[in-house]
C-alpha cells in the first residue's frame, strides 16, 4: 500500500499549493450537527434557519445542516436548509446503514449543492466493543454504504469515526476502499480529541504516503477539544496537507466540544505567512456568528474566549495600554474590526496608568493639564482599588470634580466612621485635616447620616452653611456605581457650588462639602 509518488511535502489533494498561491482551506461548519449535540445547544428550525443563513453569508462552504434519520424535525431543517440555501454545500450525516442513507438523499435532494456524509468507525475499541463487527465486516459495510450514497449524490464524505485511535494499516485500508467506492472526501476525525498536533500531523502524512488513490479524495480534519487541542490538531493537519477543516461556531459540540471556526479562520489568516493557506470565510462576521449563537442556544462563550471573547481585544494594564497608544501593534496580532468588533476596548481599571486616562478623558471632551491629570489619577486608582471596572460615568464624574471643583484644599478628609439604623439617630465620627493639624469631632444630631455628615463638618471646620441645595445621582449602573453629589450651599448672604464623587454616598457628601468650604475660605482670602 505504499505510494512511490507520493512527497514528503505537505500538499493539498484538490488544490496543489504552490509558492506563490495561498493553499485554499475548505471551511466545514458542523454547528448545526455536532454543534447541536451539545448539551442545552438544541436549536428549532427557525433558529437553524437563521444560523444557516449567517453560515452562507460568512463564505462556509459546507453546512452539514443535521443527521436526517435521528427524528423527523432534524429531516425537515435539514431538508428547509437544502431548499433555502444556495450558496454553501448542504450536507447530511448517515450511519452506514440504507435507512439513514436514504433519508440523508432525501433531506439534501433539494440542495443546489448537496452532500452525504457517511461514517462508521475504525478503532479497535469501536469495532470490539460498540459496533461488534469484525474488520472485513467493517470494509464491507463502508465500502457499501459510500456506494449506496454516491447512487443518490456526486459528493460523498466519509469518516472513520474514531480515526485517530486506528491501526495504521487497517485505517489506511479502510480509506482506500472508501475512495474506491467513490468517497469524494475523506475525513479523519479525532473523535474523543485524543490526538496530539504531532501525531495527527504524521498520521495524516502517513496516509497521504500510503494510500494509493489518495490523490482522488480531499482530505479533512474534524478534531474534538477533550484536551484542549482541537484548534492545534486541525492546523496541524492542515499542515500535513488537509484541505478541509470541520468545526462549529464558538467551537461548541460534542462533549468539550469541537475545534473553533473562528480560531481556525483567525489562525490561518493572521500566520499566512506560516501556513500560505487562506479560507473563503468573511471574517467580519465571526463576531456577529458567536453572538447569534449564544443568543439562540443560550451558551455564553467566556470572556476571554480567543477571538470572539468579550476580552479578546480589550486591555487593561498601564503599560499595554500605553504601548497600545502608541502603537496597536505592540500587543494586538489582529484588528478587532477584522473579526468584527467595532473597536479595540481600553478598558480603565486598577492596573491602567495616566496614558490610558489621559486618553479617554479626552475622548470624553476633557483635556487635561498635568496637574490635573495627577490630581485625577490619584482619585481614579482610589475609585479603581474600590470598584471592579470603571466607566465612561465614573470618568466623567472625577473629571468634573477635579476640573470644576478645582480650589486650593485647605480642608481635606482623612477619615470618617458612620453609624446608623432604624431604631436610632445617626452617628458621625469624623477626622479632616488642616494643615499638618487633623482634627476629630463625633456628632449625634441630624436627620440620616447625610445630614449628620454636613453638621460634622460645619463643627471641625467652623463655617456654617445654608444648604440650598443637594443632588444626588448615579453616575454609572450597578451597585458599585458612583455616587455623585452636587450642592449649593449659601454663606454670609452668597451662593457657593461643591462637588463630591465616591461609590459611598456620605463620602460624596463630605467631599461636596469640604468643597464648598474650601471655596468659601478661599473667596474670604481673595
Ligand atoms: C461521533 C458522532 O458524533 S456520531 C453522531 C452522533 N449523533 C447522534 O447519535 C445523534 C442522533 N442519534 C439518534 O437520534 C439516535 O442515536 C439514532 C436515531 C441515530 C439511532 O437510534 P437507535 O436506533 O435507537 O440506536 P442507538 O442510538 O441506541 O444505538 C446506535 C446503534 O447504531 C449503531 N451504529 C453506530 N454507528 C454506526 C454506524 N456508523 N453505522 C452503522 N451503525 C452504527 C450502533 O452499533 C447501535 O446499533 P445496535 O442498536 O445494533 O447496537
Ligand atoms: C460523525 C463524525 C465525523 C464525528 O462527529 C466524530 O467522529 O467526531
Ligand atoms: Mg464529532
Amino acid at each position: 500500500m505504499s505510494n512511490p509518488t507520493a512527497t514528503s511535502a505537505p500538499q493539498d489533494q484538490s488544490e496543489q499549493a504552490s509558492s506563490a498561491s495561498p493553499r485554499l482551506i475548505r471551511i466545514f461548519d458542523t454547528t448545526l450537527r455536532d454543534g447541536e449535540q451539545s448539551p442545552g445547544a438544541s436549536m428549532n428550525l427557525a433558529e437553524k434557519l437563521e444560523v444557516a443563513g449567517l453560515l452562507q453569508e460568512m463564505g462556509v462552504d459546507v453546512i452539514e445542516a443535521g443527521f436526517p434519520i435521528a427524528s423527523p424535525g432534524d429531516f425537515a431543517s435539514v431538508k428547509k436548509i437544502a431548499e433555502t440555501i444556495t450558496e454553501s454545500t448542504i450536507c447530511g450525516l448517515a450511519r452506514c446503514s440504507d435507512k439513514d442513507i436514504d433519508a440523508a438523499a432525501d433531506a439534501v435532494a433539494p440542495a443546489k449543492r448537496s452532500r452525504i456524509h457517511v461514517f462508521l468507525a475504525t478503532s479497535a475499541i469501536h469495532r470490539e466493543f460498540k459496533l461488534r463487527m469484525t474488520p472485513d465486516e467493517i470494509v464491507e459495510r463502508a465500502v457499501a454504504g459510500v456506494k449506496r450514497a454516491r447512487n443518490r449524490c456526486d459528493d460523498v464524505e466519509f469518516s472513520p469515526e474514531d480515526a485517530c485511535r486506528t491501526e495504521y494499516d487497517f485505517l489506511c485500508r479502510v480509506v482506500e476502499a472508501a475512495i474506491d467506492a467513490g468517497a469524494t472526501t475523506i475525513n479523519m476525525p479525532d473523535t474523543v480529541g485524543y490526538t496530539t498536533p504531532r501525531e495527527i500531523y504524521d498520521r495524516f502524512m502517513m496516509v497521504r504516503n500510503r494510500v494509493p488513490n489518495i490523490d482522488k479524495a480531499i482530505l479533512s480534519a474534524h478534531c474534538h477539544d477533550d484536551l484542549g487541542m482541537a484548534v492545534a490538531n486541525s492546523l496541524a493537519a492542515v499542515e500535513a496537507g488537509a484541505g478541509q477543516v470541520e468545526c462549529t461556531i464558538n467551537g461548541i459540540g460534542e462533549r468539550a466540544g469541537n475545534a473553533a471556526l473562528e480560531e481556525i479562520v483567525m489562525a490561518l489568516k493572521t500566520r499566512s505567512d506560516f501556513y500560505h493557506c487562506n479560507t473563503a470565510i468573511d471574517s467580519k462576521r465571526l463576531v456577529p456568528a458567536s453572538r447569534l449563537l449564544s443568543k439562540t442556544t443560550g451558551i455564553q462563550v467566556q470572556r476571554n474566549k480567543a477571538i470572539v471573547g468579550r476580552n479578546a481585544f480589550a486591555h487593561e494594564s498601564g503599560i499595554h495600554q500605553d504601548g497600545m497608544l502608541k502603537e496597536r501593534s505592540t500587543y494586538e496580532i489582529m484588528s478587532p474590526e477584522d473579526v468584527g468588533f467595532s473597536k479595540t476596548d481600553l478598558v480603565l481599571g486598577k492596573h491602567s496608568g495616566r496614558a490610558a486616562l489621559a486618553d479617554r478623558a479626552k475622548t470624553l471632551g476633557f483635556s487635561l493639564t498635568p496637574e490635573q491629570l495627577v490630581a485625577v489619577f490619584e482619585q481614579f486608582k482610589l475609585l479603581a482599588d474600590k470598584k471592579k471596572e470603571i466607566y465612561d460615568g465614573d470618568i466623567i464624574a472625577l473629571v468634573q470634580q477635579k476640573i470644576s471643583g478645582s480650589v486650593e484644599e485647605e480642608w481635606t478628609l482623612v477619615d470618617y466612621i458612620v453609624k446608623s439604623g432604624k431604631t436610632r439617630g445617626p452617628e458621625v465620627h469624623l477626622t479632616l485635616k488642616h494643615g499638618d493639624e487633623e482634627i476629630t469631632e463625633q456628632v449625634e444630631q441630624g436627620d440620616g447620616p447625610i445630614d449628620a455628615a454636613f453638621y460634622a463638618v460645619e463643627k471641625i471646620t467652623g463655617i456654617e452653611v445654608v444648604c440650598k441645595d443637594f443632588r444626588i445621582r448615579s453616575a454609572t449602573l450597578g451597585r458599585d456605581a458612583i455616587g455623585e453629589v452636587n450642592l449649593e450651599v449659601e454663606y454670609k448672604g452668597k451662593s457657593y457650588r461643591g462637588v463630591g464623587v465616591s461609590t459611598d454616598s456620605v463620602e460624596s457628601t463630605i467631599l461636596a462639602m469640604l468643597n464648598a468650604v474650601n471655596r468659601i475660605i478661599s473667596e474670604k482670602r481673595g
